[in-house]
């Protein structure tokens, strides 16, 4: 079964948040007044039950309808007695419509003169101290670098010892590219309303955003067909079924074409991590001279030498045999990790790719031959996954990539172009696949940043493939099995866990 994300997990760019908001209004007739008294109320609900006791309450406000949004959390925790200062970076003469209706109804609410009001930056009396800042200054119509007031209210925000809580998007981070606009909030918690936000997750979003609350918003389902990302978490990806019972090479077989002299720890933490979920077989091929490396440190693993005792890496020589010994079972094939970069070598991958008909993981070395030959010689029904880092990735394309963002639109054009699945390894890791739709991950990717864990993903994803999972699903759950060991492993050890705490 192919990937299906629920639609609370879609992740919207700015245009695509504005077009659904758009056509909500316009086509169902639900309008943005009442859109932000949804948004707005939720977050207020939220912040009533995170955080009791509050009494008083900042809200720094733009002039658009980030603004409002805060202005209805305003009334409704006025409601409950905590008290409201505003600050307008932007004044109050040129609020948008459904902002200025809100700050007139926030006034009507103030029965208990809750309420105190600044005017612009400059009026602002720092001296106050709060429970919370609420941050409604800029939203997705953030446009340019930060401008006038906005810089200093966003690094006086910072500053500040109280949480700072964020309308939507913290202020100065781009919602498509997460970049820092200048300067850029940091929040404890963001409300992210009707939609996640790509810039949550890309470059400084995840530094920035804080603790995400989904705040659903009433658009219609079919509004939201345009997009093609999601958030890939453990609440809806399965975790594989284990498959006891069943005769060994019924329960999924994974051929490792992997290793070359000094490099063949690679190929060993591969094939245990393989194994260890549970694989009817795995079956190392390699050259035989380094059999007796393979002997000796995997005795669960069936080993298949080809070529003579003084081959310590793949030829070209080697693929004929190769390609037989894949013709003994059904199964699958992971090639790459620690090949090596020998000339033969990579004439070895890209001959053995050409020919090849079972699925594949490409991984590693394997990878850099690929992108070398620049021939894409896929014969046709054959799935492919690559498993590239971000440099791995930049050999691919002729033009730099130099952010996530980048990197997210040329992960799903080379996917979709090239009929593949590429799990793209880094900070977040993105899964693309050949219909376009990106998965992206929502931890800290960081902890695996160690030589060795790639070969330990690679050896999963190979792993679920073998069991018949379709390629996108092999992959996402390659990485969310990494991520509930981390999470076992933070919870209970110290320091940076190793690559065989991944296995
Ligand atoms: N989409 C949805 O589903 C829903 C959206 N909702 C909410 O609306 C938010 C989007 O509201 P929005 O479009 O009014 O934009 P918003 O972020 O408030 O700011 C616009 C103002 O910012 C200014 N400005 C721009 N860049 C700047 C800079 N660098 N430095 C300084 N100023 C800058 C620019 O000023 P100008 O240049 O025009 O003078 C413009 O007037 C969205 O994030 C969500 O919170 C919910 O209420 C309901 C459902
Ligand atoms: N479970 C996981 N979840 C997310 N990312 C992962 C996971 N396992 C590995 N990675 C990614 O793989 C990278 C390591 O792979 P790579 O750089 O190819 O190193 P190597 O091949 O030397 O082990 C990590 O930095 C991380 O981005
Ligand atoms: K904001």
């Amino acid at each position: 079964m192919m990937l299906q994300a629920p639609l609370s997990h879609y992740v919207l760019t700015a245009r695509q948040s504005r077009e659904v908001d758009r056509k909500t209004i316009e086509e169902m007739g639900i309008d943005g007044f009442t859109l932000m008294e949804i948004a707005g109320s939720s977050a207020a609900k939220a912040i009533l039950s995170d955080r009791p006791g509050s009494s008083h309450g900042l809200y720094l406000c733009g002039k658009g309808n980030n603004a409002g949004d805060a202005l209805v959390v305003g009334r409704y925790l006025m409601q409950h007695n905590i008290a409201a200062t505003l600050v307008f970076l932007s004044g109050t003469g040129d609020l948008s419509p459904d902002a200025e209706k809100n700050l007139e109804l926030l006034r009507e609410f103030d029965s208990r003169n809750q309420l105190t009001i600044f005017e612009s930056w400059g009026a602002f009396d720092q001296s106050g101290s709060w429970d919370f800042i609420i941050d409604g200054m800029l939203g997705t119509g953030l446009d340019s670098e930060l401008r006038g007031d906005y810089l200093k209210g966003v690094q006086w925000a910072n500053k500040q010892p109280a949480p700072v809580l964020s309308m939507d998007i913290p202020t100065g981070l781009h919602a498509d590219t997460g970049e820092s606009m200048g300067a850029c909030i940091r929040a404890e918690q963001t409300f992210a309303f009707g939609g996640r936000k790509q810039g949550h997750y890309l470059e400084e979003g995840p530094a920035r955003t804080g603790k995400i609350t989904y705040c659903e918003l009433p658009f219609p389902n079919h509004f939201k067909s345009s997009c093609n990302t999601f958030l890939l978490d453990e609440s809806w990806v399965e975790r594989p079924p284990a498959q006891p019972g069943r005769h060994k090479y019924a329960s999924g077989v994974l051929y490792i074409i992997a290793g070359s002299e000094g490099l063949t720890g690679a190929a060993i933490l591969a094939a245990q991590s393989a194994w260890a979920e549970g694989l009817g077989a795995v079956i190392i091929v390699c050259p035989r001279g380094l059999l007796s490396v393979y002997e000796h440190n995997l005795p669960s693993i069936i080993k298949k030498p080809v070529g003579d005792t003084s081959d310590d890496h793949f030829k070209p020589q080697h693929l004929s045999h190769t390609l037989e010994i894949l013709r003994e079972k059904e199964g699958v094939v992971l090639l790459g990790p620690g090949l090596g970069r020998q000339e033969e070598t990579a004439s070895f991958v890209s001959r053995f790719l050409s020919r090849n008909l079972r699925n594949t993981v490409i991984d590693a070395d394997a990878l850099w031959a690929l992108a070398r030959s620049g021939q894409w010689d896929k014969p046709d029904d054959t799935q492919w996954i690559l498993t590239p880092h971000p440099g791995e990735l930049s050999r691919f394309t002729d033009h730099p990539i130099t952010n996530d963002y980048q990197r997210l639109n040329f992960v799903r054009t080379f996917s979709s172009d090239h009929h593949i699945t590429i799990l793209s390894k880094g900070m977040p890791g993105i899964i693309g696949t050949s219909s376009g739709t990106c998965y992206i991950t929502n931890y800290n990717t960081r902890y695996f940043a160690r030589a060795g864990n790639g070969d330990v993903l690679a050896g999963k994803v190979g792993a679920y493939l073998a069991f018949g999972r379709a390629p996108d699903d092999s992959c996402a759950g390659g990485l969310l099995q990494g991520k509930q060991k981390l999470d076992r492993y933070l919870e209970t050890a110290q320091g940076l866990p190793e690559p065989r705490d991944f296995i």
